[in-house]
């Protein structure tokens, strides 16, 4: 008899393998170098990128050998540069959670610095709409990482082209649902108690959770719910901090025809998706710059489930990305033709 599956096993190995990661981010946060190189669209790419995408294929090999992986990065750069590569393998090998059962459950030794190199590139499936695919996003806003703002570690599956589990590790978010949205810069100062930043996750028809990053196993979880929002002149919306990722420009003319007198709130990565999730914030808008650019899976697909579960509304397979609360989502998309129609 078929049974159905509840991801249980899914969520707990993803929420601790981004916890892991996250532990190696601010490591290399807190170093000298971050050997930042510059990939071949120019974007930056560091060791934290690298050991984070190590330590999660690691652990998801280790748990479900026969799923697909599609992860941002690829290990050529460390291939071609020793130094480098011996670099993030330290990393790695001391990046661990203090709590041994989580460990266990994670496992996934990285044997040496060649196969870790190896376990990198298992993250370079093509993807697809049939079967079981993991999308990680080993820093999401690497800009915002080398500034000390805002970053994400994401990972999703997605089952035939579903979207069932997503985490974010947001390292630099207050762990508090309600502390009002700000610019930027991280909460670093948090990181005291063992505590820093939040993990947040959904389960398809589950709800969306958030819990305190914590460096052993896994704090407790609440459910996050979008803040009910009855006048959209009060909304208070996020962008990205890069106005090459988003038109900033274009979002303020939408903001105004909805009559949003609040100045928008400029965040790196995927940590908006949270923060409108829990109710920190009301709206995401990213509007296109150029139209040749396509969204990658990874720097959408957690985000977009752990909204939709907190009862949002998201647009997918589109340019660019529209997250309000499903009330006033028609009223937000109304005011984007209009201002997007105008530039044609
Ligand atoms: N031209 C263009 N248009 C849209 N998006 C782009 C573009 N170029 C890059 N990217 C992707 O943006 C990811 C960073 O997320 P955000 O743009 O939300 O944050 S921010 O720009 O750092 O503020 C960033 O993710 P990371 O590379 O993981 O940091 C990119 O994948
Ligand atoms: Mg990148
Ligand atoms: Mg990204
Ligand atoms: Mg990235």
């Amino acid at each position: 008899m078929a049974t159905t599956n509840t991801y249980d096993h899914e969520l707990n190995v993803a929420l601790l393998a981004v916890q892991r990661a996250t532990l190696l981010t601010k490591s290399v946060f807190h170093s000298h170098t971050k050997g930042t190189l510059n990939k071949s669209d120019a974007s930056p790419v560091t060791i934290g990128d690298f050991g984070a995408q190590a330590l999660i294929i690691a652990a998801l090999q280790l748990n479900f050998p026969d799923d697909e992986i599609v992860a941002e990065e690829e290990a050529k750069d460390l291939r071609e540069n020793g130094q480098l590569r011996e670099t993030v393998w330290d990393l790695v090998q001391k990046a661990k959670l203090s709590d041994s059962s989580a460990e266990k459950v994670l496992g996934g030794e990285v044997k040496s610095a060649e196969s870790m190199l190896d376990i990198i590139d298992k993250g370079a499936s093509q993807g697809g709409a049939k079967g079981r695919i993991w999308a990680i996003d080993p820093i999401d806003g690497t800009k915002g990482f080398l500034r000390g703002g805002q970053y994400a570690v994401c990972l999703a599956l997605m089952v035939d082209g579903d979207v069932k589990v997503g985490v974010l590790g947001c390292p630099n978010l207050p762990v508090s649902d309600s502390e009002p949205l700000k610019e930027g810069i991280g909460a670093d100062a948090s990181d005291e108690e063992g505590k820093f930043g939040v993990l947040f996750s959904a389960v398809q028809g589950k709800g969306a959770q958030s819990r305190a990053l914590s460096k052993s196993g896994l704090a407790e979880s609440h459910d996050i719910k979008m803040k009910p929002l009855t006048n959209i002149s009060e909304a208070t919306f996020c962008e990205s901090v890069e106005a090459g990722h988003s038109s900033q420009g274009d979002a303020a003319a939408i903001a105004s025809k909805l009559g949003i007198t609040k100045p928008s709130v400029r965040m790196d990565s995927q940590a908006k998706y949270g923060s409108i999730a829990r109710g920190a914030g009301d709206l995401y808008l990213r509007l296109p710059v150029r139209k040749d650019y396509v969204e990658k899976i990874w720097d959408h697909a957690a985000g977009d489930l752990i909204v939709r579960e907190a009862g949002g509304r998201t647009l997918k397979e589109n340019k660019g990305v529209v997250a309000a609360p499903k009330d006033v989502h028609g009223k937000v998309i109304e005011a984007v033709r209009e201002v997007l129609g105008e530039k044609e």
